[in-house]
């Protein structure tokens, strides 16, 4: 860097008299002895037409959707015209559509319209072209806005707003200082006010008019006591250029607040020192003419009077002619009428000349101004067609220059020594005392350009030294700049941190909504699941109902059992005493007089014997004996008829007995068939019951403690939700304010550190740096409030989400702690019953079994076989007995039929079913089990996979 020695050197102009046009252009003059000027190839000015540049800019000041112009995106390169398209004034018909080197819509910002109209001109001026920018247009379409724009200073460079000349004096200066050239650059600003010229620049603001005329080297024109204000740096020019523009004639009018009543050029002239081939010291000099038009308008339209109206008329006068030039060098012609009008005889050059030209053209897409509008389109359409020939002004040495200036005033010397003597030509008085002026003029300028050369030398030494120290400066703040670069890196680094945190806090963010989600589906389901168990309880219910209405139509046949089996059991103890009263009394009775029969047959046989014996024995004779034989032998044969009759008495009692034996054991048999059948009825019912209240008592506690298991876990998820929420909004609430707060330290130390190095660097050389840390600034800015935004919404949201989420979950508790409750009332309202009927069915239950065991026990004890062998031997008597036995026991097998009736079908009775409990999957309320189970339940990608974060989270997760 030290090594690089530059050097300004913009000083005041060494004259006061400026050309114009061809903007002092170093060429030779035509007819004089050529100046001594460096030759090298390069030298040699290229020469080539070249079209006029033409842009459109497009104002939109029509209401939306009644805009008469369609642009083709913002920069596009046609324009078409929407609705009818009126002819023009000379009756041509005008076209619909209107191509342009460039088509900038009503949404191009300035900076487009900068870079779009001084695309390539620094680099043609540096090159020591002559360029000039111009805007044309009806009034208040913004012209004034497109060339000049905010004139302020921000942040140490143009304001956001700037037009072109802001612009391109930061641009300039910016290369300048880049390319590291030595170089120097100068000022002007003219009006040209009612076909007068003024120096806006001059402080004496009641100075006469500037005086235009020819340039005697054929340089274009020559704008007498113009001054050319050397410029230190871009804010200096823009500085000269708000002054200027202040001094400018504006008035309002019905079409523009601040209208502007004349036209206004601001030259820059740019000195670029070189070297030559053989080392010489060569000045290349390059012009930029960036000129603001009056705006053309309708004296109707724009309401102007008096003053007004005349500055008006003189301006359409002035554009007119412009459109004439125009016309005439697109058709060709070899008058062009510059000489019509100042404006014409000022951009000369430009029109045409050597010089390389741009034209913006300014339109409005309203309707009202359609006229002007296609008016305006024709006349860019036409400058469009403008040849210039651009040439670079030739480079020139110093001395050449100054020669040059010594030359001329050599020239006029002569002349003027000639007149006096009469030798040479004669002048006119006016013609003499503006020669006068201009040798006077000459002389000064001559003077001043040594003196100057005096100062400049002084001054090169003294900005030598400024430079070393500039040189020191300059490391100084490259080093600053290297810091402030580092701490912006820094700063950017954190703010990546930050984007990161952001990032996390907003993935936790999705997740708690997520959670918020999984809840509230579980609430749902939760509802629905209570809602099924009100309804199986309900069915459940009716069933138990249902199942009491058969156990009581069961227990009423159970009764009727019981009463057939008493009165069977009476029927049997009846029979049994009545056989057992009869066996008693009629058994010995039969025998008794069985045995009196038989005794008392015996005896009278034993009589008749004896008698006959004994008759016998007084006879004496021997047939006793026979008798005695033959009576024994009648009472063998009697005996054994009466033991036949007896054994066959037996006989039939015994098989009668068998018989009534058999009857009564097979009635002994189906009455313990019918007590199997009943016990086992009555056992399969207790264990039904048993079964059902079991189930019915295991699936309420299971319900009860299912229920409140998940009422607890629910409200541990809600209090733990509710009290994550809270946290992760404090946190996400405390990062950002402490990022925040740390972003806008580092920002006010950054903005001090760069301030300093700023103040105490050199203005030019701060530009950039200065741009580009404002830039950083205002993106670090941009960034820090969209990040800042981003966590305030979504705290905003939790907060909102947590809000919302609150009342809901406390409203979700009660209902659901309520709908339990009535689930549980339900249920022992549904057990409670079937309890106590469970109770009773045991308690008839116990109460037939015993009934059962005494009709067994009256059995048992009734062993009629025992009895039936005791009596064996009254076998007549027992018979009718055993017959009167018989009936009964057919009358008892009669009630046999009816004793264990069962219950007709009434098809009430609930069938069996198979109870399915609805599934009670609801959130875990482990947190990351909870993501688990809401990704897998609707088959989404875990956030954390789809957007992995890399940085370890600054704000923990509350709920971890
Ligand atoms: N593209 C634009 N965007 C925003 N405002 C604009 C635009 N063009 C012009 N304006 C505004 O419109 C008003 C008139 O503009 P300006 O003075 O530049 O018009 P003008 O063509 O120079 O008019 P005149 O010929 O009467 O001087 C100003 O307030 C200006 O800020």
């Amino acid at each position: 860097m030290a090594s690089v020695r530059r050097t300004q050197l913009g000083l005041r102009a060494p004259g006061r008299t400026v050309s114009q046009g061809a903007m002092a252009s170093a060429g030779p003059s035509r007819g004089t002895k050529a100046p001594q000027r460096a030759v090298s190839a390069s030298d040699v000015p290229r020469r080539s037409d070249a079209s006029m540049r033409v842009l459109l800019r497009v104002r939109g000041t029509a209401a939306a959707g009644e805009s008469v112009l369609a642009t083709h995106g913002t920069r596009g390169t046609d324009v078409d015209v929407l609705g009818d398209v009126p002819s023009s004034s000379r009756g041509a018909a005008r076209s619909r559509t209107y191509g342009y080197d460039c088509v900038l819509s009503a949404e191009a910002d300035q900076n487009m319209v900068y870079s779009e109209a001084m695309q390539g001109v620094l680099e043609d001026v540096l090159l020591g072209y002559n360029c000039t920018v111009f805007a044309y247009g009806q009034t208040g379409t913004g012209k004034t806005h497109t060339m000049e724009g905010d004139l302020s200073e921000y942040m140490e460079t143009f304001a956001p707003d700037a037009g072109v000349i802001p612009r391109t004096l930061y641009r300039l200066f910016h290369v300048l200082e880049t390319r590291g050239d030595d170089y120097g650059v100068k000022v002007s600003l003219v009006e040209l006010y009612n076909e007068e010229l003024r120096d806006l620049l001059s402080d004496d603001v009641s100075s006469a008019p500037l005086r235009m005329y020819d340039d005697a080297r054929g340089r274009g024109v020559v704008l007498q006591g113009l001054e050319e204000v050397p410029l230190t740096s871009a804010a200096h020019g823009l500085r000269l250029l708000r002054e200027g523009s202040q001094r400018r004639h504006v008035a309002s009018t019905k079409c523009n607040q601040q209208s502007s009543r004349s036209h206004c050029v601001f030259t820059l002239t740019v000195h670029v020192k070189e070297s030559g081939v053989r080392g010489e010291e060569l000045m290349r000099t390059g012009k930029l003419n960036l000129v603001d038009l009056a705006g053309s308008e309708s004296i109707g339209r724009s309401g102007a009077e008096h003053q007004r109206a005349r500055e008006a008329g003189l301006i359409n006068q002035s554009l007119l002619t412009l459109g004439r030039v125009i016309h005439a060098l697109v058709e060709g012609s070899t008058h062009i009428p510059y000489r019509e009008s100042r404006l014409t005889r000022l951009l000369q050059d430009s029109l045409g000349g050597r010089a390389k030209t741009c034209m913006i053209a300014t339109v409005s897409d309203d309707r009202l101004n359609l006229e002007e509008t296609l008016s305006t389109l024709d006349y860019a359409l036409r400058a469009k067609s403008i040849k210039n020939r651009p040439e670079a002004n030739q480079r020139m040495t110093r001395a050449a220059l100054l020669k040059e200036y010594v030359g001329e005033i050599d020239r006029l010397r002569s002349d003027l020594s000639a007149t006096r003597t009469q030798t040479g030509v004669y002048v006119s008085e006016a013609n003499w005392a503006r020669m006068e002026a201009e040798q006077a003029s000459l002389c000064k300028q001559l003077d001043e350009q040594r003196r100057a050369n005096e100062v400049a030398t002084s001054r090169l030494a003294s900005m030598q030294e400024q430079l070393e120290q500039n040189t020191r400066v300059l490391a100084k703040r490259e080093a600053d700049a290297a810091r402030a670069e580092a701490e912006q890196a820094a700063r950017l680094h954190e703010l990546e941190q930050a984007l990161c945190h952001a990032a996390t806090l907003s993935t936790t963010l999705q997740e708690e909504t997520r959670l918020h989600h999984a809840h509230a589906a579980s609430e749902r389901k939760l509802d629905q699941v209570a809602h099924e168990l009100r309804q199986l309880a309900e069915q459940a219910t009716d069933d138990v109902h249902g199942l009491f209405a058969k156990l009581e139509r069961r227990a009423k046949a159970d009764a009727q059992a019981r009463a057939a089996l008493t009165t069977l059991a009476d029927e049997l103890r009846e029979t049994h005493e009545a056989v057992a009263a009869s066996a008693a009394v009629q058994v010995p009775e039969a025998l008794s007089q069985l045995v009196d029969h038989v005794s008392r047959e015996l005896w009278a046989l034993q009589q008749v014997l004896d008698d006959r014996l004994a008759a016998a024995a007084r006879a004496g004779d021997d047939s006793g004996t026979a008798l005695r034989d033959e009576v024994a032998h009648a009472m063998s044969e009697y005996e054994a008829r009466l033991l036949h009759a007896h054994a066959e008495a037996c006989a039939a009692w015994q098989t009668a007995q068998e018989a009534h034996v058999g009857e009564v054991a097979a009635l002994l048999a189906a009455s313990e068939r019918m007590t199997q059948s009943v016990d086992a009825h009555l056992s399969k019912l207790h264990g039904q019951a048993s079964t059902l209240l079991a189930h019915a008592q295991s699936s309420s506690a299971r319900v009860r403690a299912q229920s409140r298991e998940h009422a607890e876990a629910w409200a541990q998820q809600q209090q733990a939700l509710r009290g994550g929420a809270e946290s992760m909004r404090a946190a996400m609430l405390a990062a950002m304010d402490a990022f925040v707060q740390q972003q806008v330290q580092a920002m006010q130390q950054h903005e001090q550190a760069a301030h300093d190095t700023f103040r105490a660097a050199k203005p030019a050389d701060t530009q950039a740096l200065c741009a580009s840390h404002r830039t950083a600034w205002e993106a670090a800015h941009a960034d820090l409030s969209s990040v800042s935004n981003e966590l305030s919404d979504a705290c905003v949201a939790l907060h909102a989400s947590a809000q919302d989420l609150a009342p809901r979950a406390d409203a979700h508790d009660q209902h659901f702690a309520h709908e339990m409750e009535a689930a549980a009332a339900q249920w022992r309202a549904t057990t409670g019953p079937l309890w106590e009927r469970h109770s009773s069915v045991e308690a008839v239950a116990q109460s037939a079994q015993g009934a059962a065991d005494e009709v067994r026990t009256t059995l048992a004890a009734l062993d009629l076989r025992a009895e039936a062998s005791a009596v064996l031997e009254a076998a007549t008597h027992v018979q009718d007995a055993s017959g009167e036995a018989a009936e009964r026991l057919q009358r008892l097998q009669g009630l046999l039929g009816p004793l264990a009736p069962m219950p007709e079908a009434t098809g009430e009775t609930p069938r069996r079913r198979t109870w399915s409990m609805p599934v009670w999957d609801v959130v875990p309320s482990d947190r990351t089990e909870a993501l688990a189970w809401w990704e897998q339940a609707a088959d989404r990608t875990p956030l954390r996979e789809r957007r992995p974060v890399e940085n370890r989270p600054l704000i923990a997760t509350p709920h971890k």
